[in-house]
């Protein structure tokens, strides 16, 4: 019988938040309230021994829940970044005075910050207390605003080994974390942290660790920290949240996670609905890319091999995303030309051969043809469509419309047309408008089976498409090729998608406002085309 968790007295009533937790009656769960709250979540931590701890749901968990919400426990600059403020992590902006161009800069250690505030604020306080007393000034010079500076990687480290006198609690739960010091420690990156980093904290700042704690710290980074980025973009930074970092990853995960308010809470959301005893997983890679780069990037960032459905599926769930045309079989006029697939998607090293005339080549080959054309997209102009519609038409005999880099290009097309100088909605010709509805559609297919639910990736798409949608109906109806009733319709089946994107969208910052008004201008307008007088 399980007992009470104030009086310890049989209880028979249950936490509905967390399901672990019983009280023997209303009074003494409310009593409980105030401290329970903090722990009071879903999901207990489970162990396997291939892939350690993770999270597995105690109850059923709603699509759209909020599964957890988390402050970070410590924070600091990337490894290596473009100069931003130590305080609030803006990206650092040149200021001119007396015909010289810098930064503003702390003045006692000379880390570029944003002025006084943030000069003075509590999390750069310690560490430049500590910079200044052993007559360590930051050399970061104003040459290049856009080279990312290795110097700032003593930051987080050091503010993490500080804790372990502010905060040994915490410092505790952070050592705590995976590290895969032993996989890193041969590294490049880390024989490069052995000279700066611990240089840094036992030379410069005469700090009591030892080589091992301050790379473990680094390495519990690398494997744990979370990439935060404000709403505007402006500020960027990596956070551990010693819960969410619990959450072990899937390319098909179950959550999507945001971060809120001035603190950069962590709120977990449930993407689809998930159900008791499943586990709660996160992804660590990019849905758009194909299973080759998503394991060889797993392993060189976060130490280990996914061999999750998706990665063991050589179709990726019939999306063919990391596949290309078979060059023998390239000729065939059918729609369906043949595709070269890896013979075993979980070993790497495994050949890929096209099913139809058994043509094979080796998986290197796919590597650097890939990474080739990665180059190719990421020089492009991104101010307009015109490089990214030449390489899908370029490519077309090699790559097919749902390969990865196709699908990058597709992506970049969907927020070109419709969003930048010179394509808005209103300035795209009927032809331009049509092609971003095609490449919604066409998005939203892959979306739906390869991060299905209320995730980011869905909930953008559906409300780009049904924008696109409304002002195609608009335009159809206003020359006469669709009746008031097929206008109508369509109408209705945009109003469908904005109001699964408002349900995805809506607790994303700043959004919700702007997604409700839409969802009432476009309420409003549907009731005004039932006006017998209506143009649209
Ligand atoms: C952020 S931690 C997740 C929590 C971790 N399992 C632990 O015990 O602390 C990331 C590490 O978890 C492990 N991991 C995460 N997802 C995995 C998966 N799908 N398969 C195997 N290992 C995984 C890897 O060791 C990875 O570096």
């Amino acid at each position: 019988m399980p007992v009470c968790e104030v009086c310890q007295q049989p209880a028979n009533q249950t936490c509905g938040g967390c399901k672990s937790v019983f009280y023997c009656s209303k009074n003494h769960q409310k009593s409980a309230w105030k401290d329970h709250k903090f722990k009071c979540h879903p999901f207990e931590v489970q162990y396997s021994k291939t892939a350690g701890r993770y999270l597995v749901a105690r109850r059923d968990i709603k699509q759209g829940e909020i599964i957890l919400r988390e402050k970070p426990c410590v924070s600091g600059p990337r490894t290596a970044c473009t100069p931003h403020c130590l305080s609030c992590n803006k990206k650092s902006e040149p200021i001119k005075k007396d015909d010289v161009t810098d930064y503003y800069r702390c003045t006692s250690c000379n880390w570029p910050m944003c002025g006084k505030k943030c000069e003075m604020s509590n999390v750069h306080k310690e560490e430049c207390k500590l910079m200044s007393s052993n007559n360590y000034k930051c050399t970061i010079t104003y040459k290049n605003p856009e080279k990312a500076e290795a110097a700032y990687c003593v930051i987080a480290p050091l503010r993490t080994l500080l804790l372990s006198l502010s905060n040994p609690e915490q410092f505790k739960s952070i050592m705590n974390l995976e590290s895969h010091l032993k996989e890193r420690i041969n590294t490049q990156l880390y024989r490069v942290l052995k000279t700066n980093l611990v240089t840094f904290i036992v030379q410069v700042l005469k700090l009591p660790f030892d080589e091992e704690t301050i790379l473990k710290v680094a390495s519990i980074y690398d494997t744990n920290s979370f990439d935060v980025r404000s709403p505007d973009g402006l500020c960027r930074f990596r956070a551990i949240y010693t819960t969410a970092a619990m959450m072990n990853h899937n390319c098909t995960p179950n959550t999507r996670h945001i971060f809120l308010g001035d603190d950069y809470t962590l709120a977990l959301i449930a993407t689809v609905p998930i159900a008791k005893g499943e586990m709660l997983t996160a992804t660590y890679t990019q849905a758009l890319w194909g299973t080759l780069d998503r394991r060889k990037h797993l392993n060189s960032v976060k130490c280990f091999y996914c061999n999750c459905e998706r990665c063991a599926d050589a179709t990726e769930f019939g999306t063919y995303i990391g596949s290309i045309y078979c060059s023998i079989c390239a000729e065939t006029k059918t729609e369906d030309k043949p595709m070269m697939l890896s013979t075993d998607p979980l070993n790497e090293t495994a050949p890929w051969s096209c099913a139809a005339c058994g043509h094979s080549i080796e998986s290197r080959q796919m590597f650097w043809g890939n990474n080739a054309l990665k180059q190719d997209l990421s020089k492009m102009n991104k101010s307009g469509p015109e490089e990214f519609e030449k390489f899908i038409k370029t490519y077309s005999n090699t790559l097919h419309q749902t390969n990865h880099l196709v699908l990058q290009a597709k992506l970049a097309l969907m927020q070109i047309y419709g969003n930048y100088e010179g394509y808005t909605l209103a300035e795209l010709s009927d032809e331009l408008l049509k092609r971003k509805v095609d490449i919604c559609h066409e998005l939203l297919e892959v979306a739906d089976k390869l991060e299905p639910g209320w995730s980011k990736f869905r909930g953008t798409i559906l409300l780009e498409l049904q924008a696109a949608m409304v002002l195609q109906t608009k335009r159809d109806f206003d020359c006469d090729k669709i009746t008031k009733a097929g206008a109508q319709d369509q109408l209705m089946e945009s109003m469908i998608l904005l109001q699964e994107a408002t349900n995805i969208l809506k607790v994303e910052p700043h959004m919700k406002e702007t997604l409700e008004q839409k969802v009432r201008e476009l309420s409003l307008f549907i009731n005004s085309t039932s006006c017998d007088d209506v143009k649209f």
